[in-house]
């Protein structure tokens, strides 16, 4: 049987500012995406696919078409009932870190969760960043951390509520080669274990390679959409 959709978009369209100042962003995306499925989002700067990712997150609302994730029906619910959706069923991780200056990387983690109602945050913010590898480094602050401790950071805080769907926007972009390449290691590791569906916008053909399928945007279209391997 083939695998339920998480993600079932048609015609979908995004058009940002307003009159002349308009700009079509998303011009009719058509895209399914199965559960479990480990999909590279490819396609020139400015192509559309930060903008898409912010529509399939629930960041952003679209502005046509249909869209379900997660079977919530993104397309009818307004930004406080898009936020409540995407709470626990969506992790995502961005090329900046987004940490909380003020908080320790284990608030920074259980901090999301404990605001989402969970009575285990503390314990699971401490697991997560454990399996991260950062279970030394619990107590530091943002600023104590190096760039790629602190997208482990925001890697375990994406992660810990057990997401359905993991949103990875060029998260390898502000970080060396060697700490880029570990954190996709444990990217994928952590995606494995929990067999959630992953979306990740890269510049990087061998990464590309390493996910189920490949889908390339121009000018805010699908251009390509093929297997990987
Ligand atoms: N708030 C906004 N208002 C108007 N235009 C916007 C807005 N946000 C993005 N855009 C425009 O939408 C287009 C798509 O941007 P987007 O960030 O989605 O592209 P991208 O493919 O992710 O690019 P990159 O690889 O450089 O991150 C760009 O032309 C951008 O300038």
């Amino acid at each position: 049987m083939a695998s339920p959709l998480t993600i079932s978009a048609r015609n979908l369209t995004l058009t940002l500012g307003q009159g002349d100042a308009s700009v079509e962003i998303l011009r009719g995306i058509d895209l399914d995406v199965a559960t479990g499925e480990v999909l590279a989002l490819l396609g020139p700067s400015g192509s559309g696919k930060s903008s898409l990712m912010a529509v399939l997150s629930g960041l952003e609302r679209a502005s046509g078409g249909t869209i379900t994730v997660a079977g919530e029906d993104f397309a009818a619910l307004d930004e406080d009932a898009l936020a409540h959706a995407r709470r626990g069923r969506i992790g995502i991780v961005l090329q900046a870190f987004h940490l909380l200056p003020t908080m320790t990387a284990a608030e920074n983690v259980a901090t999301p969760m404990e605001l989402a109602g969970s009575k285990d945050a503390g314990p699971r913010a401490r697991a997560e960043l454990e399996a991260v590898g950062l279970g030394h480094r619990l107590g530091h602050y943002p600023t104590q951390l190096s760039g790629g401790e602190q997208q482990r950071v925001a890697l375990a805080r994406a992660m810990a509520p057990r997401p359905q769907l993991i949103f990875a926007d060029e998260p390898t972009g502000n970080l060396d080669v060697a700490t880029g390449h570990d954190i996709i290691e444990l990217l994928f590791a952590r995606r494995a274990e929990t067999g959630a569906t992953l979306i990740i916008i890269t510049h990087d053909a061998e990464l590309a390679k390493r996910c189920d399928r490949i889908v390339t945007i121009a000018d805010g279209r699908i251009a390509s959409d093929t297997a990987a391997k």
